[in-house]
């Protein structure tokens, strides 16, 4: 999960050089990022859930990690100069002309990288929430998330950096990818050696090879799961609260830079703080969620604070282009982007039965990927409607797509706030310790 999050930001730092030498402008750029998901939310990753489920965490993490590092060839290829100006660049240039050729194949490469990047996380979030079933499995979480976070904050760190290998008078996008690309090969290789190190575990204990696909996917779960209120007030308060902070991540360099009036590298060097912060207190939450509780509260606290971050950006920030205002507002952004996602995921099997965790996960995951392709699409259209005539890519006027941003929140808010009154009304248990013997929570099969 570190290198696959180094490779989704690899490019984000340096969308104004994409901008200069690849010719995307922020539409194109839009797109690109959105891309990513596109082919999860056309049903991927409900098929993910269902190989996870029949063919178990070995299997699946071994295929996703692969599919990551094809899509990453795919896209480092559209962005090298081996591509450009050949008979595929013009083809592919010939067509819907705003998107440029290296542009198009490079959101392709990103919805291979994409699909095996959500499948990787969806294993993850099974296999911890096993392993760690009535143990501290919030922490657990917690401390995987906080490995995910380390790695966007180096990327953020490493890629502008890169970029200027040759020298700073002539940066390229190719030496960052390509970096990212050849981790996600150790990735993989790790990964394959971790399987052989876990069969070689189980036949040393006597444990069948194949007992990791107990836990059957059948299609019924997935009715049953679109049925219930639950189900969609946790999704939709994780899509609308997600569609908010990763996009924000791919587009916050640019929105810094031009507020600021700063270097790509400055702006970069103030948004990894946003990761860092995440990085250093999902596991102490994690570990406070699961002796203390508190999750639907922290939920809420984490959707006002979201709020208040995305009206300064987009407010505030304009009329005082203050680097200490910019630096508090994304430190406050990170605590909430601790607070959510710590509460959020390890409160998933609190409330469905673990027969449907590996498919509540994926359409939880399904869901949220719907938010996290269009919306990217949305700020960018919405930052080329507010700038038309604006040729300079560190001019641009963020207000617009910041509130948009800020309106999500607010809809998060409203559905974490409806959480916790149900929470309060049924007992779910979301506002109590994971550790414990006995939990009473009610669960989606005994829900009303
Ligand atoms: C983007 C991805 N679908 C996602 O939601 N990532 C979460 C972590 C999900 C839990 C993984 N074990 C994130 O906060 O990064």
């Amino acid at each position: 999960m570190f290198f696959g999050y180094m490779f989704v930001d690899v490019m984000s730092p340096l969308q104004s050089l994409v901008n200069t030498k690849l010719g995307w402008s922020p539409e194109a750029f839009g797109y690109y990022a959105g891309a990513e998901y596109m082919l999860n939310v056309f049903g991927f990753l409900i098929l993910a859930g269902i190989i996870l489920d029949k063919m178990g965490v070995r299997f699946t993490g071994t295929l996703s990690a692969s599919v990551m590092f094809i899509g990453a060839c795919i896209k480092l290829y559209a962005i090298s100069s081996l591509f450009a100006g050949s008979a595929f660049d013009q083809w592919l240039s010939s067509w819907w002309v705003e998107m440029p050729g290296s542009a198009k194949l490079a959101a392709f490469g990103f919805t291979i990288f994409g699909c095996g990047c959500e499948m990787a996380g969806i294993t993850v979030s099974k296999a911890i929430a096993k392993w760690f079933e009535g143990k501290e499995m919030a922490l657990a979480m917690g401390v995987e998330m906080a490995i995910a976070r380390l790695g966007v904050f180096a990327v953020l760190s490493l890629s502008p950096r890169l970029a200027d290998w040759m020298g700073k008078n002539d940066p390229s996008v190719v030496p960052p990818v390509a970096f990212c690309t050849v981790l996600l090969l150790i990735g993989l290789i790790c990964y394959v050696v971790f399987t052989f190190m876990d069969t070689n575990l189980d036949k040393q204990l006597g444990a069948s090879a194949n007992g990791e696909g107990e836990e059957e996917f059948k299609l019924s779960d997935v009715g049953g799961l679109f049925k219930s209120r639950l189900f969609w007030i946790i999704a939709l308060l994780c899509v609308l609260y997600y569609s908010a902070i990763f996009p924000f991540q791919r587009f916050g360099t640019n929105m810094l830079q031009c507020n600021l009036h700063i270097s790509e590298t400055q702006a970069a060097d103030l948004l990894r703080w946003f990761p860092i912060g995440a990085l250093c207190l999902t596991p102490p939450l994690g570990y406070f969620l699961d002796r203390v509780g508190r999750g639907a509260t922290m939920l809420m606290i984490g959707s006002l604070l979201l709020i208040c971050c995305h009206l300064i950006f987009a407010l505030a920030l304009p009329a005082f282009p203050s680097q200490g205002l910019a630096l508090a507002t994304i430190i406050v952004l990170g605590i909430s982007f601790s607070l959510v996602p710590a509460a959020l995921w390890p409160s998933v099997p609190k409330v469905m039965d673990s027969r449907y965790l590996g498919s509540a996960y994926s359409l939880i995951f399904w869901v949220q990927n719907i938010g996290l392709f269009g919306i990217p699409i949305i700020f960018g259209a919405m930052l080329e409607a507010s700038n038309q005539g604006v040729t300079d890519p560190t001019q641009y006027d963020y207000t617009n797509p910041m509130l948009l941003f800020a309106g999500l929140g607010i809809v998060a808010l409203f559905f974490a706030i409806w959480l916790k009154v149900l929470d309060t009304r049924n007992g779910y248990g979301l506002d109590k310790p994971n550790i414990k013997s006995d939990n009473d929570a009610v669960r989606l099969d005994g829900e009303a």
